[in-house]
């Protein structure tokens, strides 16, 4: 993603939601997205797979997915990268399996949306796909009323899987279920990765999830990129003052007790927002030019970058 720039046309004027945001990801790799609600996540996502709706409008930037730029394509070439190339599992998904189909009819008619399977050849694959993802093969001729949340969440992670794509983006994949049930979804989720070598965007407002699950970790505040570096060095080390405000807000089951530091305040209202740094009138350390002058990213090491006044030379 290269400097992508969205906008809400909102009745009282524009909301930059998404402002100048590039990141890559590799093969195999997880990108974690952090932020408070309302950082632009979400938004970041549906750009990626252009199912952004209105009022929201694409007005900068690109994706470029293989050498091709998402933004740029026809809807006919977009039609074909979706699921093939990238799939989505977002938070309500299990809701959306059609409750009058089997989910074995719905994982064969999603095979055969995109591929020229014969039918028997796609109901195998619905077999491994379930065995796949932990769920009994008997289970194929289950309508979803008939199964858990967690097993129906987890028959569309089988569906965004069945084309084997070469990157997911996960938007709240299992927030809506117990953190039990969560831990093992995502754990199957990352055996899966290290065996098929796909990619993920994952996005959770869980930052335990994210530090455990992901390679590296990006931050989003008001539509900004803050820090970006991989999760072991974010963690044990986080230099900007928001990441550290994020961190410092995650319990701890191991180690010393410490007190969890909140971060005081909450994010802007992104159509009034402040001069300079966004984070400014919240950050602890603020001085006078981060009043003034947004800062810009730069590099901290290999692979990690920030943007803040404090840490520049
Ligand atoms: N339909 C909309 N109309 C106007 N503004 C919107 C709309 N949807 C989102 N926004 C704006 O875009 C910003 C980013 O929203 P987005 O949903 O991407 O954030 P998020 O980080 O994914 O939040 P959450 O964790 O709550 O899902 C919000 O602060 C809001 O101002």
């Amino acid at each position: 993603m290269r400097d992508l720039r969205v906008e809400y046309l909102t009745p009282t004027g524009p909301v930059c939601a998404v402002d100048g945001v590039s990141f890559d990801i590799g093969r195999g790799e997880v990108l974690g997205l952090a932020g408070e609600s309302g950082s632009g996540k979400s938004t970041v996502a549906q750009a990626l797979l252009r199912i952004l709706r209105p009022p929201a409008v694409i007005t900068g930037g690109q994706v470029l997915f293989e050498g091709e730029d998402i933004l740029a394509m026809s809807e006919a070439r977009l039609r074909e990268l979706r699921w093939r190339k990238v799939s989505l599992v977002f938070q309500s998904a299990m809701n959306s399996l059609n409750p009058i189909l089997t989910i074995g009819d719905q994982i064969v008619d999603a095979i055969q949306a995109h591929q020229p399977v014969k039918r028997s050849e796609a109901v195998d694959k619905a077999v491994s796909l379930l065995k796949l993802v932990g769920i009994d093969s008997s289970r194929i001729t289950s309508y979803p009323h008939q199964l858990s949340g967690g097993m129906r969440q987890r028959v569309v992670i089988a569906i965004a899987l069945a084309l084997e794509p070469p990157l997911m983006l996960m938007d709240e994949p299992t927030t809506a279920l117990d953190v039990v049930v969560q831990k093992e979804i995502l754990h199957q989720v990352a055996e899966l990765k290290d065996k098929l070598g796909f990619s993920i965007l994952f996005i959770t407002h869980d930052l335990s999830l994210i530090l455990e699950f992901s390679t590296r970790i990006a931050v989003l505040y008001a539509g900004k990129l803050m820090e970006m570096g991989p999760s072991q060095e974010l963690f044990h080390a986080p230099k900007h003052p928001y990441t550290q405000g994020l961190l410092g807000s995650v319990p701890s089951v191991r180690g010393p007790r410490r007190k969890l530091v909140g971060i005081p305040g909450s994010p802007p209202d992104m159509r009034k927002l402040p001069v300079g740094c966004r984070f400014h009138p919240r950050c602890p350390s603020a001085t006078n030019i981060c009043r003034t002058h947004a800062p810009v990213l730069r590099e901290l090491g290999p692979a990690h970058i920030e943007a803040c006044h404090l840490d520049s030379p």
